[in-house]
Protein backbone atom coordinates (compact mmCIF):
# COMPACT_ATOMS: atom_id res chain seq x y z
CA UNK A 1 0.00 0.00 0.00
CA UNK A 2 1.44 2.97 -0.81
CA UNK A 3 1.68 6.55 0.85
CA UNK A 4 -1.63 8.80 1.05
CA UNK A 5 -2.32 12.04 0.84
CA UNK A 6 -5.38 13.27 2.59
CA UNK A 7 -6.19 16.80 2.30
CA UNK A 8 -9.37 17.44 4.80
CA UNK A 9 -11.48 20.01 5.53
CA UNK A 10 -11.92 22.47 2.69
CA UNK A 11 -14.67 24.65 2.70
CA UNK A 12 -15.85 23.75 -0.54
CA UNK A 13 -14.76 20.89 -2.35
CA UNK A 14 -15.54 21.53 -5.94
CA UNK A 15 -15.89 18.25 -7.79
CA UNK A 16 -16.82 19.35 -11.63
CA UNK A 17 -18.22 15.44 -11.43
CA UNK A 18 -21.62 15.86 -13.08
CA UNK A 19 -21.89 13.86 -16.03
CA UNK A 20 -19.42 12.73 -19.13
CA UNK A 21 -18.29 14.74 -21.73
CA UNK A 22 -17.39 18.41 -21.87
CA UNK A 23 -20.19 20.25 -20.17
CA UNK A 24 -22.82 22.75 -22.20
CA UNK A 25 -25.62 25.03 -21.43
CA UNK A 26 -26.44 24.65 -17.79
CA UNK A 27 -24.40 21.74 -17.41
CA UNK A 28 -21.49 24.55 -17.38
CA UNK A 29 -22.84 25.80 -13.85
CA UNK A 30 -23.22 22.27 -12.13
CA UNK A 31 -19.74 22.59 -9.83
CA UNK A 32 -20.71 19.51 -7.64
CA UNK A 33 -19.75 21.35 -4.57
CA UNK A 34 -18.61 19.59 -1.01
CA UNK A 35 -18.90 21.52 2.02
CA UNK A 36 -16.28 20.47 4.61
CA UNK A 37 -14.65 17.80 1.77
CA UNK A 38 -12.17 15.73 1.68
CA UNK A 39 -9.77 14.24 -0.77
CA UNK A 40 -7.48 10.72 -0.51
CA UNK A 41 -4.97 10.11 -3.02
CA UNK A 42 -3.07 7.20 -3.64
CA UNK A 43 -0.26 6.21 -6.22
CA UNK A 44 -0.94 10.04 -7.96
CA UNK A 45 -4.63 8.91 -8.05
CA UNK A 46 -7.90 9.75 -6.25
CA UNK A 47 -9.10 7.20 -4.36
CA UNK A 48 -12.01 9.02 -2.25
CA UNK A 49 -13.39 12.14 -2.60
CA UNK A 50 -16.18 13.37 -0.46
CA UNK A 51 -17.89 14.88 2.84
CA UNK A 52 -15.09 14.67 5.94
CA UNK A 53 -16.83 12.35 7.78
CA UNK A 54 -17.18 9.69 4.84
CA UNK A 55 -13.38 10.21 4.81
CA UNK A 56 -12.76 9.80 8.39
CA UNK A 57 -14.73 5.92 8.04
CA UNK A 58 -12.54 5.55 4.48
CA UNK A 59 -9.41 6.09 6.46
CA UNK A 60 -10.35 3.71 8.99
CA UNK A 61 -9.87 0.89 6.35
CA UNK A 62 -6.78 2.47 5.16
CA UNK A 63 -3.06 1.48 6.80
CA UNK A 64 0.56 3.30 6.42
CA UNK A 65 1.64 6.62 5.83
CA UNK A 66 -0.77 9.63 5.57
CA UNK A 67 0.23 13.12 4.56
CA UNK A 68 -2.39 15.06 6.32
CA UNK A 69 -3.04 18.53 4.45
CA UNK A 70 -5.55 21.36 6.47
CA UNK A 71 -7.86 22.91 3.67
CA UNK A 72 -9.94 24.21 6.27
CA UNK A 73 -11.14 28.19 5.09
CA UNK A 74 -9.95 27.14 1.71
CA UNK A 75 -11.67 25.94 -1.79
CA UNK A 76 -10.12 23.10 -3.33
CA UNK A 77 -10.64 22.19 -7.00
CA UNK A 78 -9.01 20.31 -9.70
CA UNK A 79 -5.92 21.02 -11.03
CA UNK A 80 -6.61 23.65 -13.57
CA UNK A 81 -5.88 22.51 -17.08
CA UNK A 82 -4.67 25.07 -20.03
CA UNK A 83 -5.25 23.63 -23.38
CA UNK A 84 -3.60 26.32 -25.51
CA UNK A 85 -0.30 27.74 -24.74
CA UNK A 86 3.08 28.41 -27.04
CA UNK A 87 5.19 27.68 -24.32
CA UNK A 88 8.49 26.80 -26.04
CA UNK A 89 9.88 29.58 -27.62
CA UNK A 90 12.82 32.25 -27.44
CA UNK A 91 13.07 36.02 -27.59
CA UNK A 92 10.76 38.85 -26.41
CA UNK A 93 8.90 41.23 -28.19
CA UNK A 94 7.77 43.66 -25.47
CA UNK A 95 8.54 47.01 -28.38
CA UNK A 96 5.23 45.44 -30.67
CA UNK A 97 3.08 46.75 -27.45
CA UNK A 98 4.53 50.35 -28.01
CA UNK A 99 4.02 49.80 -32.13
CA UNK A 100 0.14 48.57 -31.43
CA UNK A 101 -0.24 51.55 -28.64
CA UNK A 102 0.46 53.83 -31.46
CA UNK A 103 -2.22 52.30 -33.83
CA UNK A 104 -0.23 49.60 -35.53
CA UNK A 105 -2.70 46.16 -36.39
CA UNK A 106 -1.25 43.15 -35.00
CA UNK A 107 -0.97 41.43 -38.68
CA UNK A 108 0.96 44.27 -40.04
CA UNK A 109 3.48 44.21 -37.85
CA UNK A 110 3.80 40.41 -38.89
CA UNK A 111 3.71 41.43 -42.44
CA UNK A 112 6.76 43.83 -41.78
CA UNK A 113 8.30 40.31 -40.60
CA UNK A 114 7.86 41.06 -36.90
CA UNK A 115 5.54 39.35 -34.82
CA UNK A 116 5.35 35.42 -34.78
CA UNK A 117 8.17 36.02 -37.59
CA UNK A 118 10.19 37.64 -35.02
CA UNK A 119 9.80 34.88 -32.86
CA UNK A 120 10.28 32.31 -35.41
CA UNK A 121 14.33 34.02 -35.81
CA UNK A 122 15.12 33.72 -32.19
CA UNK A 123 13.62 30.47 -31.95
CA UNK A 124 15.85 29.03 -34.95
CA UNK A 125 18.69 30.10 -33.43
CA UNK A 126 18.72 28.86 -29.77
CA UNK A 127 19.48 25.39 -29.15
CA UNK A 128 17.05 22.44 -27.93
CA UNK A 129 18.66 22.85 -24.24
CA UNK A 130 17.78 26.85 -23.99
CA UNK A 131 14.57 26.37 -25.46
CA UNK A 132 13.66 24.00 -22.15
CA UNK A 133 15.53 26.24 -19.85
CA UNK A 134 13.71 29.02 -20.44
CA UNK A 135 10.21 27.14 -20.78
CA UNK A 136 11.41 25.04 -17.54
CA UNK A 137 10.60 29.12 -15.81
CA UNK A 138 7.79 29.58 -17.20
CA UNK A 139 6.41 26.18 -16.45
CA UNK A 140 6.97 26.75 -12.83
CA UNK A 141 4.70 29.90 -13.08
CA UNK A 142 2.23 28.22 -14.57
CA UNK A 143 2.53 26.01 -11.51
CA UNK A 144 2.35 28.95 -9.07
CA UNK A 145 -1.18 29.70 -10.43
CA UNK A 146 -2.49 26.46 -10.34
CA UNK A 147 -2.06 25.03 -13.40
CA UNK A 148 -1.23 21.49 -13.80
CA UNK A 149 -1.53 20.38 -17.69
CA UNK A 150 -1.21 22.42 -20.52
CA UNK A 151 -1.10 21.69 -23.96
CA UNK A 152 2.16 23.31 -26.34
CA UNK A 153 2.29 24.23 -29.39
CA UNK A 154 5.30 24.36 -31.77
CA UNK A 155 5.35 27.03 -35.01
CA UNK A 156 8.12 29.07 -34.00
CA UNK A 157 10.59 26.74 -35.75
CA UNK A 158 8.94 27.42 -39.27
CA UNK A 159 11.61 24.66 -41.08
CA UNK A 160 11.42 20.79 -40.57
CA UNK A 161 14.25 20.59 -38.05
CA UNK A 162 13.33 23.84 -35.94
CA UNK A 163 9.91 22.32 -36.04
CA UNK A 164 11.03 19.14 -35.10
CA UNK A 165 13.30 20.57 -31.99
CA UNK A 166 10.49 22.72 -30.23
CA UNK A 167 8.87 19.56 -30.08
CA UNK A 168 11.84 17.78 -28.72
CA UNK A 169 11.86 20.13 -26.17
CA UNK A 170 7.99 20.08 -25.45
CA UNK A 171 8.68 16.47 -24.91
CA UNK A 172 11.82 16.78 -22.90
CA UNK A 173 9.40 19.51 -20.48
CA UNK A 174 6.67 17.23 -20.41
CA UNK A 175 9.90 14.41 -18.98
CA UNK A 176 11.61 17.06 -16.16
CA UNK A 177 8.59 18.99 -14.94
CA UNK A 178 5.49 18.22 -13.01
CA UNK A 179 3.27 19.82 -15.03
CA UNK A 180 2.00 17.64 -17.86
CA UNK A 181 2.32 19.08 -21.53
CA UNK A 182 0.46 17.65 -24.45
CA UNK A 183 2.60 18.50 -27.42
CA UNK A 184 0.45 20.04 -30.71
CA UNK A 185 2.03 20.45 -34.10
CA UNK A 186 1.85 23.79 -35.54
CA UNK A 187 4.00 24.49 -38.29
CA UNK A 188 1.81 26.01 -40.34
CA UNK A 189 2.02 29.18 -38.33
CA UNK A 190 2.85 31.33 -40.36
CA UNK A 191 4.08 31.76 -43.84
CA UNK A 192 8.55 32.10 -43.44
CA UNK A 193 10.05 35.11 -44.92
CA UNK A 194 11.97 32.71 -47.59
CA UNK A 195 8.49 31.38 -48.56
CA UNK A 196 7.10 34.60 -48.99
CA UNK A 197 7.14 34.92 -52.60
CA UNK A 198 5.34 31.10 -53.21
CA UNK A 199 3.27 30.18 -49.77
CA UNK A 200 1.96 27.12 -51.78
CA UNK A 201 5.32 25.33 -51.33
CA UNK A 202 5.36 26.15 -47.71
CA UNK A 203 2.21 24.54 -47.49
CA UNK A 204 3.39 21.77 -49.21
CA UNK A 205 6.48 21.35 -47.15
CA UNK A 206 4.02 21.11 -44.03
CA UNK A 207 2.09 18.17 -45.53
CA UNK A 208 4.60 16.49 -47.82
CA UNK A 209 7.37 16.86 -44.99
CA UNK A 210 7.05 18.04 -41.57
CA UNK A 211 3.62 16.14 -41.10
CA UNK A 212 5.25 12.45 -41.77
CA UNK A 213 8.18 13.74 -40.01
CA UNK A 214 6.16 14.88 -36.60
CA UNK A 215 4.01 12.03 -37.24
CA UNK A 216 6.89 9.13 -37.87
CA UNK A 217 8.74 10.27 -33.79
CA UNK A 218 5.01 10.20 -32.28
CA UNK A 219 6.01 13.73 -31.43
CA UNK A 220 2.90 15.68 -31.28
CA UNK A 221 -1.15 14.58 -30.79
CA UNK A 222 -2.55 17.73 -32.65
CA UNK A 223 -2.49 19.17 -35.14
CA UNK A 224 -3.29 23.35 -35.66
CA UNK A 225 -3.49 25.90 -38.08
CA UNK A 226 -3.42 29.67 -37.77
CA UNK A 227 -6.26 29.76 -39.99
CA UNK A 228 -6.56 33.67 -40.91
CA UNK A 229 -6.98 36.27 -43.55
CA UNK A 230 -3.20 37.06 -44.98
CA UNK A 231 -1.93 33.67 -43.17
CA UNK A 232 -3.35 30.34 -43.99
CA UNK A 233 -7.20 30.56 -45.88
CA UNK A 234 -9.56 28.36 -45.48
CA UNK A 235 -8.45 26.06 -48.47
CA UNK A 236 -5.11 25.85 -47.40
CA UNK A 237 -6.20 24.94 -43.72
CA UNK A 238 -8.47 22.56 -44.80
CA UNK A 239 -5.77 20.56 -47.41
CA UNK A 240 -2.95 20.75 -43.67
CA UNK A 241 -5.79 19.91 -41.51
CA UNK A 242 -7.13 16.58 -43.95
CA UNK A 243 -3.58 15.58 -44.45
CA UNK A 244 -3.10 15.38 -40.66
CA UNK A 245 -5.96 13.80 -40.08
CA UNK A 246 -5.09 10.90 -42.54
CA UNK A 247 -1.93 10.39 -40.14
CA UNK A 248 -3.50 9.93 -36.45
CA UNK A 249 -3.53 13.23 -35.54
CA UNK A 250 -6.58 15.18 -33.53
CA UNK A 251 -7.64 18.62 -35.13
CA UNK A 252 -7.35 22.44 -33.74
CA UNK A 253 -7.29 25.51 -35.67
CA UNK A 254 -6.99 28.97 -34.88
CA UNK A 255 -10.05 29.93 -35.95
CA UNK A 256 -11.51 33.57 -36.95
CA UNK A 257 -9.04 35.71 -34.25
CA UNK A 258 -8.97 38.71 -36.78
CA UNK A 259 -10.89 38.88 -39.74
CA UNK A 260 -14.44 38.85 -39.60
CA UNK A 261 -16.48 36.10 -40.80
CA UNK A 262 -13.57 34.04 -42.15
CA UNK A 263 -15.15 31.08 -42.08
CA UNK A 264 -12.77 29.24 -39.22
CA UNK A 265 -15.75 28.05 -37.03
CA UNK A 266 -17.25 26.36 -39.84
CA UNK A 267 -14.12 24.51 -41.20
CA UNK A 268 -13.09 23.29 -37.37
CA UNK A 269 -17.18 21.88 -37.52
CA UNK A 270 -17.17 20.26 -40.98
CA UNK A 271 -13.69 19.04 -40.16
CA UNK A 272 -15.05 17.62 -36.74
CA UNK A 273 -11.97 19.19 -35.24
CA UNK A 274 -11.78 18.78 -31.39
CA UNK A 275 -11.56 22.44 -30.58
CA UNK A 276 -11.95 25.80 -32.68
CA UNK A 277 -9.70 28.17 -30.76
CA UNK A 278 -9.57 32.82 -30.71
CA UNK A 279 -13.60 32.88 -32.35
CA UNK A 280 -13.50 36.80 -31.33
CA UNK A 281 -15.46 37.57 -35.08
CA UNK A 282 -17.27 34.10 -35.38
CA UNK A 283 -20.39 34.67 -37.15
CA UNK A 284 -23.70 33.49 -35.68
CA UNK A 285 -24.11 30.47 -38.04
CA UNK A 286 -20.34 29.02 -37.25
CA UNK A 287 -21.26 29.58 -33.03
CA UNK A 288 -24.33 26.97 -34.61
CA UNK A 289 -21.78 24.73 -36.52
CA UNK A 290 -19.56 24.60 -33.32
CA UNK A 291 -22.48 23.21 -31.39
CA UNK A 292 -23.40 20.74 -33.56
CA UNK A 293 -20.01 18.97 -34.46
CA UNK A 294 -19.51 19.25 -30.60
CA UNK A 295 -16.12 21.47 -31.29
CA UNK A 296 -15.22 23.06 -28.03
CA UNK A 297 -14.90 26.34 -27.90
CA UNK A 298 -11.36 27.70 -26.62
CA UNK A 299 -11.63 31.45 -25.49
CA UNK A 300 -8.38 33.41 -24.93
CA UNK A 301 -10.18 36.62 -23.39
CA UNK A 302 -6.66 37.86 -22.53
CA UNK A 303 -5.40 38.15 -26.16
CA UNK A 304 -8.62 39.76 -26.89
CA UNK A 305 -7.41 42.15 -24.13
CA UNK A 306 -3.67 42.30 -24.92
CA UNK A 307 -4.30 43.24 -28.03
CA UNK A 308 -7.37 45.77 -27.24
CA UNK A 309 -9.87 43.50 -29.22
CA UNK A 310 -13.94 42.82 -28.17
CA UNK A 311 -13.90 39.13 -26.80
CA UNK A 312 -15.25 36.42 -28.09
CA UNK A 313 -19.04 36.05 -27.71
CA UNK A 314 -18.89 33.42 -24.89
CA UNK A 315 -22.48 34.02 -23.90
CA UNK A 316 -24.21 33.25 -27.53
CA UNK A 317 -21.66 30.27 -27.47
CA UNK A 318 -22.96 28.79 -24.00
CA UNK A 319 -26.47 29.81 -24.39
CA UNK A 320 -26.12 27.79 -28.11
CA UNK A 321 -24.89 24.88 -26.77
CA UNK A 322 -21.24 24.74 -27.42
CA UNK A 323 -19.02 23.63 -25.15
CA UNK A 324 -16.40 26.07 -23.67
CA UNK A 325 -12.76 26.38 -22.29
CA UNK A 326 -10.71 29.16 -21.12
CA UNK A 327 -6.99 29.40 -22.07
CA UNK A 328 -3.66 31.97 -21.35
CA UNK A 329 -2.84 31.18 -24.99
CA UNK A 330 0.46 31.63 -23.94
CA UNK A 331 2.90 33.18 -25.90
CA UNK A 332 5.03 36.47 -26.64
CA UNK A 333 3.60 37.89 -28.79
CA UNK A 334 -0.30 38.44 -28.36
CA UNK A 335 -0.60 36.94 -24.43
CA UNK A 336 2.53 36.77 -22.38
CA UNK A 337 0.94 35.82 -19.33
CA UNK A 338 0.73 32.12 -17.55
CA UNK A 339 -1.90 32.82 -14.95
CA UNK A 340 -5.23 31.05 -15.84
CA UNK A 341 -6.43 32.90 -12.48
CA UNK A 342 -6.28 36.48 -14.48
CA UNK A 343 -7.83 34.84 -17.46
CA UNK A 344 -10.79 33.56 -15.37
CA UNK A 345 -11.04 37.06 -13.86
CA UNK A 346 -11.23 38.22 -17.80
CA UNK A 347 -13.68 36.08 -19.09
CA UNK A 348 -15.94 36.48 -15.99
CA UNK A 349 -15.76 40.64 -16.39
CA UNK A 350 -15.14 40.70 -20.54
CA UNK A 351 -17.20 37.88 -21.54
CA UNK A 352 -19.86 38.06 -19.33
CA UNK A 353 -19.42 34.57 -17.70
CA UNK A 354 -20.42 33.48 -14.29
CA UNK A 355 -18.36 32.63 -11.45
CA UNK A 356 -19.06 28.88 -12.27
CA UNK A 357 -19.13 28.82 -15.99
CA UNK A 358 -15.17 30.04 -15.93
CA UNK A 359 -14.34 27.10 -13.07
CA UNK A 360 -15.74 24.65 -15.23
CA UNK A 361 -14.08 25.80 -18.90
CA UNK A 362 -10.34 25.77 -17.23
CA UNK A 363 -10.84 22.26 -16.05
CA UNK A 364 -12.76 19.48 -17.20
CA UNK A 365 -13.64 21.49 -20.23
CA UNK A 366 -10.46 22.43 -20.98
CA UNK A 367 -9.08 18.64 -19.75
CA UNK A 368 -11.67 17.16 -22.95
CA UNK A 369 -10.10 20.09 -25.64
CA UNK A 370 -7.23 17.93 -25.06
CA UNK A 371 -8.76 14.72 -25.15
CA UNK A 372 -7.74 14.85 -21.24
CA UNK A 373 -11.13 14.48 -19.70
CA UNK A 374 -10.94 10.73 -18.70
CA UNK A 375 -8.39 11.75 -16.54
CA UNK A 376 -8.05 15.09 -15.22
CA UNK A 377 -10.68 18.24 -15.01
CA UNK A 378 -12.31 16.75 -11.88
CA UNK A 379 -12.45 15.09 -8.32
CA UNK A 380 -13.56 11.73 -8.88
CA UNK A 381 -11.80 8.50 -7.77
CA UNK A 382 -10.03 7.25 -10.82
CA UNK A 383 -8.64 10.43 -11.71
CA UNK A 384 -4.98 11.76 -11.20
CA UNK A 385 -4.34 13.49 -7.64
CA UNK A 386 -4.38 17.01 -9.40
CA UNK A 387 -5.28 19.99 -7.24
CA UNK A 388 -5.04 23.50 -5.99
CA UNK A 389 -5.91 24.92 -2.71
CA UNK A 390 -6.94 28.50 -2.97
CA UNK A 391 -6.89 30.77 -0.28
CA UNK A 392 -10.52 31.88 -0.68
CA UNK A 393 -13.54 30.08 1.61
CA UNK A 394 -15.89 30.43 -1.69
CA UNK A 395 -15.91 30.05 -5.47
CA UNK A 396 -17.20 33.39 -6.18
CA UNK A 397 -14.39 35.11 -4.48
CA UNK A 398 -12.10 33.97 -6.69
CA UNK A 399 -13.67 36.52 -9.38
CA UNK A 400 -14.53 39.28 -7.06
CA UNK A 401 -10.96 39.63 -5.70
CA UNK A 402 -9.54 40.03 -9.14
CA UNK A 403 -6.10 40.11 -10.66
CA UNK A 404 -4.59 38.35 -7.40
CA UNK A 405 -2.77 34.66 -7.44
CA UNK A 406 -4.86 33.15 -4.46
CA UNK A 407 -3.21 30.11 -5.56
CA UNK A 408 -1.85 28.74 -1.96
CA UNK A 409 -1.14 24.97 -2.56
CA UNK A 410 -0.99 22.69 -5.69
CA UNK A 411 -0.91 19.11 -5.34
CA UNK A 412 0.15 17.58 -8.39
CA UNK A 413 -0.07 13.31 -9.03
CA UNK A 414 -0.33 13.53 -5.02
CA UNK A 415 2.67 15.37 -4.79
CA UNK A 416 2.39 18.56 -2.87
CA UNK A 417 4.49 20.71 -5.37
CA UNK A 418 3.33 24.79 -4.26
CA UNK A 419 2.66 25.37 -0.55
CA UNK A 420 2.18 28.64 0.68
CA UNK A 421 2.21 30.28 -2.51
CA UNK A 422 5.71 29.34 -2.81
CA UNK A 423 7.37 26.08 -5.49
CA UNK A 424 8.46 23.32 -3.18
CA UNK A 425 9.31 20.44 -5.33
CA UNK A 426 9.90 21.09 -9.17
CA UNK A 427 11.21 17.31 -9.88
CA UNK A 428 14.00 17.94 -12.40
CA UNK A 429 15.71 14.31 -13.28
CA UNK A 430 19.22 14.34 -12.33
CA UNK A 431 20.62 12.78 -15.42
N1 LIG B 1 -2.57 33.98 -33.55
C1 LIG B 1 -1.65 33.22 -33.70
N2 LIG B 1 -0.83 32.69 -32.79
C2 LIG B 1 -0.70 33.12 -31.44
C3 LIG B 1 0.17 34.33 -31.33
C4 LIG B 1 1.56 34.01 -31.60
C5 LIG B 1 2.49 35.19 -31.52
O1 LIG B 1 2.08 36.36 -31.69
O2 LIG B 1 3.68 34.89 -31.31
C6 LIG B 1 -2.05 33.32 -30.81
O3 LIG B 1 -2.73 32.33 -30.66
O4 LIG B 1 -2.44 34.43 -30.44
ZN1 LIG C 1 -2.43 30.51 -30.11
Amino acid sequence: MGKLTYVKSASQLLCMDTGHGPRTGKGMSMLGIIADGSVVIEDGIIVFAGSDALAAQFLGTRRGEVEVIDASGKVVAPGLVDPHTHVVYAGSRENELELRLQGEKYTDILQRGGGILNTARSTREASEEELIRQALTRLDRFLLHGVTTIEAKSGYGLTVKDELKQLRAARELDRRHPIDVVPTFMGAHAVPEEYRSHPESYVNLVIEEMLPAVAERGLAEYCDVFCEQGVFDIAESGRILEAAERLGFKLKIHADEIAKNFGGAELAAKLEAVSAEHLLKTSEEGIRALAKSGTIAVLLPGTALFLMERAADARSMIDGGVAVALSTDCNPGSSPTVSMPFIMNAACLTMRMTPAEVLVASTINAAHAIGRGNEIGSIETGKRGDLVLFDVSNYRQLQYYYGMNLVHTVIKNGRTVVKGGVLVDRNEPAD
